[in-house]
């Protein structure tokens, strides 16, 4: 294991100075409101997420782990700073745009699974590509639904599959068009333990196997003790990463991330 220092966001480091990044964000700044109600959601983060590695994003609720993620993903567009996903300035998109980089460059997987209930499994995956009007490449359909462990499922509706295999079609619907890079946000918050180990095991290997690049929000330590690379946000800053994390190491980092964040909040009471 090895840790960086927790300090501003510029020390934070590039995850692999030999690959260039999957995506990158630079004086990014993200402003709820305005005047004295204004919320700095994003207070000015410079990040590099590795390509072929899975990232989590962890810190306190509120910290601006969604918010990074959706800007990063152009579900929602950045105050300040620029953003570039698979080498395009996702800043400059317009919503058609954005919509196709959505659609054919980026998979998503949410806490909710966001399954349609009329479709099969087999259906559900390949719908991304079924709506782009892209052919399914059928070899790599049965690879990802055998990385999945699927292939005995694939004609079951999401209410007659368990939350962990719906979880593990989301995430093989995601996979399945190859994107440049997955954001799952919570993909394990409705699981219970086995479940979830078995979906974050498939998501690293999806990494070390297929050479995905996956960007993860989780607040579950042992969820992020999965990634190869964790970075901690507080208060809309950048303020920590680890490398090679395991759980304990996750929840010492948090510790003190939380109690830093909770100091500069209320500094008087300390
Ligand atoms: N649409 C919005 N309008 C106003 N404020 C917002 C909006 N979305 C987020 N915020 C605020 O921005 C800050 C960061 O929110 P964000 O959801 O990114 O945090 P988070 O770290 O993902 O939190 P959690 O762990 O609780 O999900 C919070 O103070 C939140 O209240």
């Amino acid at each position: 294991m090895s840790t960086a220092p927790i300090g501003p966001a510029s020390a934070v480091t590039s995850p692999d100075p030999a690959t260039p990044p999957i995506a990158t964000a630079r004086g990014l700044v993200k402003t709820y409101g305005s005047g004295e109600t204004a919320v700095h959601a994003l207070a000015g983060v410079d990040v590099e997420f590795g390509r072929g590695q899975l990232t989590a994003i962890m810190g306190p609720s509120g910290s601006g782990k969604s918010t990074l993620m959706h800007c990063m993903a152009g579900l929602d567009r950045p105050t300040e700073g620029s953003i570039v996903v698979d080498g395009d300035e996702v800043g400059k998109m317009n919503e058609r745009q954005l919509t196709k980089l959505r659609r054919t460059r980026l998979g998503f997987v949410f806490q909710a699974f966001n399954l349609v209930p009329t479709l099969t499994a087999a259906e559900n995956i390949t719908l991304p590509l079924d709506i782009a009007r892209r052919p399914v490449d059928k070899a790599h359909f049965d690879a990802v639904v055998a990385a999945v462990g699927l292939e005995d499922r694939l004609g079951h509706k999401p209410n007659e599959l368990s939350g962990g295999q719906q979880q593990r079609v989301a995430c093989a619907r995601a996979l399945v068009s190859r994107p440049a890079v997955v954001f799952a946000d919570e993909p394990t918050g409705n699981l219970d333990s086995t479940s979830a180990a078995e979906v974050l095991g498939f998501l690293r290997r999806s990494v070390d196997d297929l050479g995905q690049s996956i960007v993860m929000v989780t607040h579950d330590p042992t969820a992020a003790s999965y990634a190869h690379r964790v970075l901690f946000l507080a208060d809309g800053r950048l303020v920590g990463e680890l490398l090679d994390p395991t759980p304990a190491s996750v929840l010492e980092m948090l510790g003190s991330v939380s109690s830093r964040a909770r100091q500069a909040a209320s500094p008087a009471a300390v």
